[in-house]
């Protein structure tokens, strides 16, 4: 069954806007596992404008399902934080600095060497490596060929087309992961998920491992409560039916 990671970027972007503990950032994420999270997300940027760097810290030591730290591995502090922290798994991202949100999956082609020199790193320290992509058959061969474990499809592009064309939006991302499967390549995938596109992701991809939903399912928590919204979300990964 697919694991739903909960990204607690925007709890974070929330208590930051006031500057004190509310919300609280460590009872979120210890009451996301108690509400039926599998794993946490987290998604630290150079300028700490929601996680900061303190935070994962924090949460290391008590959170007691998947730890999944996704950034950018060009920063040598990303690195290092990663390392100190041993988290399950580390998603390398291709954001630029100053980057509103992730775009883009890493051009694994162009960026092979370095890809292979820093994934390396992280399997040395016995952390699980994603690399995040876009879903591209060479691409995912690219990913394969410089020893990452699974990969991150960005799904941004299925979440945009999926209202007017599922069967359209869906195509690409079918392609790629039975390209990951048959590869050999775990399977995350993530952005833009949110409570009407996931079941229709899910179905036609039933090989996944993982989906990491921060922004959608935060905002539906405003609404749903917190609980509710992880189980909503925890069943849509559940549901299977004749589409
Ligand atoms: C890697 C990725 O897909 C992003 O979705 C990111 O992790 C989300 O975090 P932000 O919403 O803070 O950009
Ligand atoms: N890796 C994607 C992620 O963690 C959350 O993305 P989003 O649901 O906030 O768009």
């Amino acid at each position: 069954m697919t694991k739903l990671s909960v990204n607690i970027n925007k709890v974070a972007t929330l208590r930051n806007s006031r500057g004190g503990n509310n919300p609280n950032l460590i009872k979120m994420a210890l009451d996301a596992e108690n509400f039926g999270a599998d794993g946490i997300t987290v998604h630290p940027r150079p300028d700490e404008r929601h996680i900061r760097y303190k935070d994962v810290y924090e949460l290391k030591p008590l959170l007691t399902t998947e730890f999944n730290i996704e950034g950018n591995s060009r920063e040598q502090t990303f690195i290092d934080l990663v390392l100190e922290t041993a988290p399950h798994q580390v998603t390398l991202v291709p954001d630029v600095t100053g980057q509103l949100t992730s775009d883009h999956g890493w051009d694994t082609i162009q960026h092979q060497e370095y890809l292979k020199a820093t994934i390396s790193i992280f399997k040395a320290a016995g952390i699980r490596v994603s690399i995040f992509v876009d879903p591209d058959p060479r691409m995912v061969e690219g990913a394969a060929a410089v020893g990452t474990d699974r990969i991150e499809l960005y799904t941004e592009g299925y979440a945009r087309n999926f209202p007017r064309n599922p069967e359209a939006a869906i195509a690409p991302y079918v392609e790629a992961a039975e390209k990951a499967r048959e590869l050999g390549l775990g399977l995350n995938a993530g952005h833009d998920l949110d409570l009407n596109n996931l079941n229709y992701f899910s179905q036609q991809i039933p090989w996944l491992d993982e989906v990491s939903i921060g922004h959608a399912l935060i905002c539906d928590a405003l609404y749903l409560g917190f609980e509710n919204t992880i189980q909503l979300y925890k069943r849509q990964l559940a549901m299977r039916s004749s589409l």
